[in-house]
């Protein structure tokens, strides 16, 4: 081995071990999963990268550790304002600072970023914004001046398959993302997203205007998950099948998704009747009732929600948390089974 590709290879040990250190210090892992640091070192040496790894398998990490080893900015855009508003909260219990720009702030708060964005050493590390936003001139100006101060360190793009007109969750306001790259030129993109066929992947590749990027794809195959389907028709009576399934996992916490609300509160109600500790969740409910059912859900009073989708947008973030995830499709042609126990 040549000294200088010696040197560069007891560098890029010492700059991961670096990064381990910021790992452990700010979120308490002990190493990277799977694929991290491969896209880590790539979006800090300046490389855009492609990352396709499964729902869980922990994209945020990738553009978090990225916004610490660095003074300066990543950029961060996000679909669902839930969503910003849950990475924000758990990344500022972690003492790291981290903001939202979103329509349900109050100006005040809206002011007060923009003010530490302006100043000349901004303390934030970590900026969510929604794709409408980067779409607006008066933002995409300010984002410009932070760029021309070189304060713009990483854009990662979370759920980069809706800027697609090939995935299923295409959204045009991703698409007008195609212009960061000739107006903040140099900044490293991180595309990230849980669903791209080899169609939605050249597309994401080539709306962002990708240069080179090093795409990552981790293995969806998570042995500590099975599906099981179930034919409703076949059954003499879904709901005992469902509640004699719900007693064999044991005290599991588990999801039971159904199509309707009524069918949510039928359910809740059979299966609360048969001693299973369980509560209904759907958009039918008040605020103040879903939260209170969430909280009991996370905090094992209730074993078991009969939930809508809605469910999915309220809580997506606290699945991990979880010990147990038994979610079960409950609809009118099949039921859908599947069991894991954490990652
Ligand atoms: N290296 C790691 N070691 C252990 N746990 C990790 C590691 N990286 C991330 N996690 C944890 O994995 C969980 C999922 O991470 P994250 O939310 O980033 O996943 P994701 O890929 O963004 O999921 P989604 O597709 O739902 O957005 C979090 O609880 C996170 O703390």
């Amino acid at each position: 081995m040549k000294a200088s590709s010696r040197t560069c290879s007891l560098h890029l040990r010492f700059a991961a071990e670096a990064l381990v250190k910021l790992l452990r210090w700010h979120f308490g892992h002990s190493e990277f999963r799977g694929r991290q640091l491969e896209a880590i070192e790539a979006v800090i040496s300046g490389r855009d990268c492609f990352c396709l790894m499964p729902t869980g398998g922990g994209k945020s990490m990738c553009y978090q550790i990225p916004a610490l080893s660095k003074t300066g900015i990543v950029l961060v855009v996000c679909p669902l304002i839930a969503l910003m508003e849950n990475q924000v909260m758990a990344l500022k219990e972690k003492g790291i600072a981290a903001e939202y720009l979103s329509s349900t702030q109050t100006a005040e708060a809206r002011n007060k970023i923009h003010e530490d964005l302006e100043c000349g050493k901004p303390s934030l590390r970590l900026l969510y914004v929604t794709p409408e936003l980067i779409a607006t001139p008066g933002f995409m100006s300010k984002l410009t001046r932070i760029h021309a101060r070189g304060l713009l360190n990483l854009i990662a793009i979370d759920e980069a398959h809706c800027i697609s007109t090939w995935g299923h969750d295409f959204r045009p306001s991703y698409r007008k993302l195609s212009s960061l790259r000739s107006r903040l030129p140099n900044v490293p993109i991180l595309a990230l997203t849980a669903t791209a066929v080899p169609k939605v992947q050249k597309d994401v590749i080539e709306s962002l205007c990708l240069q080179d990027p090093l795409v990552l794809k981790s293995s969806f195959d998570r042995p500590n998950i099975y599906y099981e389907v179930r034919y409703k028709d076949l059954l003499n009576d879904p709901y005992v099948d469902l509640t004699t399934l719900l007693k064999s996992c044991g005290h599991v916490c588990a999801i039971v998704y159904c199509l309707e609300r009524t069918t949510c509160d039928d359910l809740a109600a059979h299966l609360l009747k048969s001693g299973i500790s369980c509560a209904a969740y759907h958009a039918g409910l008040n605020s103040k009732l879903r939260s209170s059912v969430l909280d009991d859900w996370i905090s094992s009073k209730t074993q078991v929600v009969v939930a809508t989708v809605a469910f999915g947008y309220d809580c997506i973030s606290n699945f991990s948390e979880v010990e147990y995830y038994l979610p079960l499709e409950f609809c009118c042609a099949h039921i859908c089974c599947v069991q894991s126990s954490g990652l």
